[in-house]
């Protein structure tokens, strides 16, 4: 293979060709979406039925806003007080490669630099937990405020939506440390993809269910509404318990909770778990995200696929993430690696998937 071929065929996301097709759909889908949740027929693949104008795209107060927005995440992400958390050793023995072949695109996309830091400003890990995960709660809770102001008081199925997100957030925030075990602090540089999926796609796409209620309200009965919860508490269970263990498991093996749990050597000192969540799939903090995103979309009913874009995407989205996984894990851990698909067949969902 000659080094124009390898740097070609480590590129992720179909190379600059893929990403320049993301780079043009992602933000042409967002607004697609924001146009029609607010339209009477609410079509996820229908045209909008209305294109705004320019004059409308633009608005000082708002622009305004998201500076006061950012600049108090920003406040408070500097605030002294403040537990000092170490990431993970970042230590290949690998040699860098300079292609020079006009790959910017690609780099634009996905990020050349893994770790952008003014002094400790780390922009990426301040992106990725804090102005829109937070955001997105605020505009659920507006999109409730202003369901009350419209319709006497705040749906059953606003109520969830709002309750199930702000635990997910929530659980986010109280686990902030574990998010330095992730794809995206460790592999994936800060470009486009991390920059607008933080701070653009998330508050206002993952807001989607909220925005589709106050335009489209529906009607949730106590015993649907108590179905939906247990799902969601299944949801939450699994993926909680699958994340919880295996960062327990990487910071200190002999802790009580995982020392029990079979494990399978690797040639790197690591180990891996075969048995509890990570014996029952490769995957399972997958899973357990996974059911709960259908338990966001399900209190919006059945009428509409628009409130089940989130479960659409993000289900393609894991089935991607899950495949670039395990191609760094093969390559990370090799023999062993294969030895954990023969034990662990299934990669998200036991028996099907
Ligand atoms: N809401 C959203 O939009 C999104 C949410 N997520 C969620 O973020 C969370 C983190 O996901 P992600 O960063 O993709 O990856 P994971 O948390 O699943 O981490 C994958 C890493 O875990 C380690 N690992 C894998 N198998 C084992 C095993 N059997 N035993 C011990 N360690 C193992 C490997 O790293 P190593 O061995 O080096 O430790 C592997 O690279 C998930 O819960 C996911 O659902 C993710 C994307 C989007
Ligand atoms: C715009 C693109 C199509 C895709 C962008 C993807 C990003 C929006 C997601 C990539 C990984 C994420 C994670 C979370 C939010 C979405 C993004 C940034 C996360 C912070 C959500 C809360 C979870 O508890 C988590 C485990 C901390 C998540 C980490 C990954």
């Amino acid at each position: 293979m000659t080094p124009r071929e390898a740097s070609q065929a480590s590129l992720e996301f179909g190379g600059p060709l893929g990403v320049t097709v993301m780079l043009v759909l992602l933000p042409a889908t967002m607004f697609h979406l924001l146009l029609v949740v607010r339209s009477g027929p609410a079509r996820l693949l229908g045209p909008p039925t209305y294109l705004p104008g320019l004059e409308e795209l633009w608005s000082p107060q708002a622009l305004l806003l998201l500076f006061i927005w950012l600049g108090l995440q920003v406040a408070l992400y500097l605030l002294p007080a403040r537990k000092v958390a170490e990431g993970l050793e970042l230590k290949d023995k690998s040699r860098l490669r300079y292609p020079i072949n006009g790959n910017s695109i690609y780099d634009f996309f996905l990020g050349r630099e893994l770790n952008p830091r003014l002094g400790s400003f780390d922009f990426k890990y301040f992106c990725e937990l804090r102005p829109g995960l937070i955001g997105w709660v605020f505009i659920n809770l507006a999109l409730l405020i202003q369901e009350a102001e419209l319709r006497g008081s705040p749906s059953l199925a606003m109520w969830l939506v709002n309750a199930f997100q702000l635990l997910y957030v929530g659980d986010a925030l109280w686990y902030e440390e574990s998010v330095l075990t992730t794809m995206d602090i460790i592999h994936d540089g800060f470009g486009f993809m991390l920059a607008f999926g933080d701070l653009a796609w998330v508050p206002f796409t993952y807001s989607l269910q909220a925005q589709f209620l106050l335009y489209h309200p529906q009607p949730l009965g106590l015993p649907m509404a108590l179905l939906i919860c247990l799902i969601k508490v299944i949801g939450y269970y699994i993926f909680r318990g699958a994340n919880s263990q295996k960062n327990t498991f990487r910071k200190n093996p002999s802790d009580p909770s995982v020392a029990g749990l079979e494990t399978i050597p690797t040639a790197t000192g690591r180990q891996l778990l075969v048995s509890g969540w990570w014996g029952m799939v490769r995957h399972p903090n997958y899973l357990g995200d996974l059911i709960m995103a259908l338990a966001w979309s399900l209190p919006c009913g059945v009428s509409h696929l628009l409130p089940y874009f989130y479960v659409l995407y993000f289900t393609a989205l894991l089935v991607h993430r899950e495949a670039r996984d395990e191609q760094q894990c093969l390559r990370k851990y090799g023999h062993a690696w294969q030895e954990y698909c023969k034990r662990v067949p299934y990669r998200i969902i036991p028996y099907v998937y």
